[in-house]
């Protein structure tokens, strides 16, 4: 299907959604302790999904309740002949993958869309180094694991994506063995990391981080069942704070103000360019009378890109958004797919190989865009199209529901307008 949204300022409260990235952590580090975990504030999106089938595939006991999950690691690894799908959630399988090895297992990983396109090689290469067989198609998620993990010397890129490092530095405290891990690259996606590492302490897992080039993990620990409360999403609340800084009037609620998601950045970002960030005892705003260009280090916050973009897109002068040849490796090329959407909607972009250029315009026209099957480009689009003068046509809008379920039930909340239409 497709939507055709009337341009519409929004207006009202929003509360954002819990973190994909978070929750992914704490139902990986409960599912890896014996005993009883209780999390708490969880969404069923498409990639939170996975990571439970992941889990339970496994053999963890898994109880779903309506937004929390009650989970009891004692007999996870019990399975370890088993079938992983993956959806299309690269930290799923990034993620599970060395967990999966822990002890001897044969596994059999499949996934949907783009996943199988996405890198896996720093894997493949620890898997010839360690005598693990496996099998692979082209192009499609459809792996054969066999063998065990162990721990060890590893050396892998900083630079392809950080969900290796976090793969690795969730299931090495269960070997045997003590582990080094030198990361051959500069170190992007170093938020991420550090939600790893945060998550890991919080259930009783201590790692040494020397400046993010070196991590020591010594083997032979155990995780400790604890509670937790998954915190709000500072990826989801990019798209409202973008929308706030569009002259939207919108309400966040629920954002941890010290929270270690590196997506928190997008608060900074704004406010270079010349908006307003106010907390109230109500929630916090975006705000802004006139927003100017900006060159933004994409390294370290690939997800907020597009939403980013549409800011720039809308600013006085020419923004430059640097080092982001990682996003052409998300759900879609989302570095070529951001500039023709802002180019589609009337706006001004530039596609170099790491890089975009934007120059400012007063405001879009809309028109018809593509999802690109992408979540964060489909609501993105959705943003867009309150700065635009006609209405803004979507393909595949349920695409969102990979992590934001209810983004198009929130955005009608906000006084979002659309109609469900076909495409000519
Ligand atoms: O660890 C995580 O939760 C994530 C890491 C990032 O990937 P990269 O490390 O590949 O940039 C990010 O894009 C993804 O949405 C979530
Ligand atoms: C890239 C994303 O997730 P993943 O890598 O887990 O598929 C995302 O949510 O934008």
């Amino acid at each position: 299907m497709a939507i055709s949204i009337t341009p519409k300022q929004l207006s009202g409260t929003v509360c954002v959604p819990p973190s994909k990235s978070l929750a992914h952590r704490a139902i990986i580090c409960a599912s890896l302790s014996r005993g009883r975990s209780v999390i708490t504030n969880i969404e069923y999106s498409q990639d939170i999904r996975a990571t439970i089938g992941a889990m339970k595939s496994l053999g963890t006991m898994i109880f779903e309740y309506d937004d929390y999950l009650e989970i009891d690691g004692t007999t996870t690894f019990m399975r370890n002949q088993c079938e992983i799908n993956c959806f299309e959630s690269g930290s799923t399988l990034r993620f599970m993958i060395p967990i999966s090895l822990v002890c001897e297992s044969n596994l059999h990983y499949i996934g949907e869309g783009r996943l199988g396109k996405r890198p896996m090689q720093v894997y493949y290469d620890i898997f010839e180094q360690q005598g693990i067989s496996y099998l692979y198609r082209e192009n499609v998620l459809d792996l054969y694991i066999r063998g065990r993990m162990h721990g060890g010397e590893f050396e892998i890129p900083g630079d392809v994506s950080s969900q290796f490092l976090s793969g690795l530095l969730f299931a090495l405290p269960l070997m045997d063995e003590d582990s080094r891990i030198v990361i051959t690259s500069p170190m992007q996606s170093k938020g991420y990391v550090d939600l790893t590492l945060q998550m890991l302490e919080k259930y009783g897992i201590h790692i040494e981080n020397h400046d993010y080039r070196e991590f020591i993990i010594r083997g032979g620990q155990q995780y400790q069942a604890c509670d937790y409360r998954v915190e709000a999403d500072f990826s989801q609340a990019a798209f409202y704070l973008v929308a706030g800084a569009l002259h939207n009037d919108v309400l966040l609620q629920d954002l941890n103000i010290d929270s270690y998601q590196g997506d928190k950045v997008v608060i900074e970002l704004l406010k270079q360019m010349g908006c307003q960030f106010e907390r109230t005892a109500q929630g916090d705003r975006m705000s802004c009378q006139k927003m100017y260009a900006i060159t933004i280090d994409g390294s370290q916050c690939p997800d907020i890109i597009p939403v980013m973009a549409l800011a720039c897109a809308v600013s006085e002068g020419t923004s430059r958004i640097e080092n982001i040849s990682r996003l052409r490796i998300k759900e879609c090329d989302r570095l070529k797919a951001t500039v023709e959407v802002i180019n589609q909607l009337g706006g001004q972009a530039k596609e170099f190989e790491d890089a975009m250029e934007i120059q400012g315009v007063a405001s879009l026209q809309g028109g018809h865009v593509s999802s690109y099957h992408d979540h964060r480009m489909a609501m993105m689009e959705a943003i867009a199209s309150s700065v635009c003068d006609q209405p803004v046509v979507i393909d595949d809008e349920q695409c969102v529901d990979k992590s934001y379920p209810d983004f198009w039930q929130d955005f009608q909340s906000l006084g979002g307008d659309f109609h469900e239409c076909e495409l000519g």
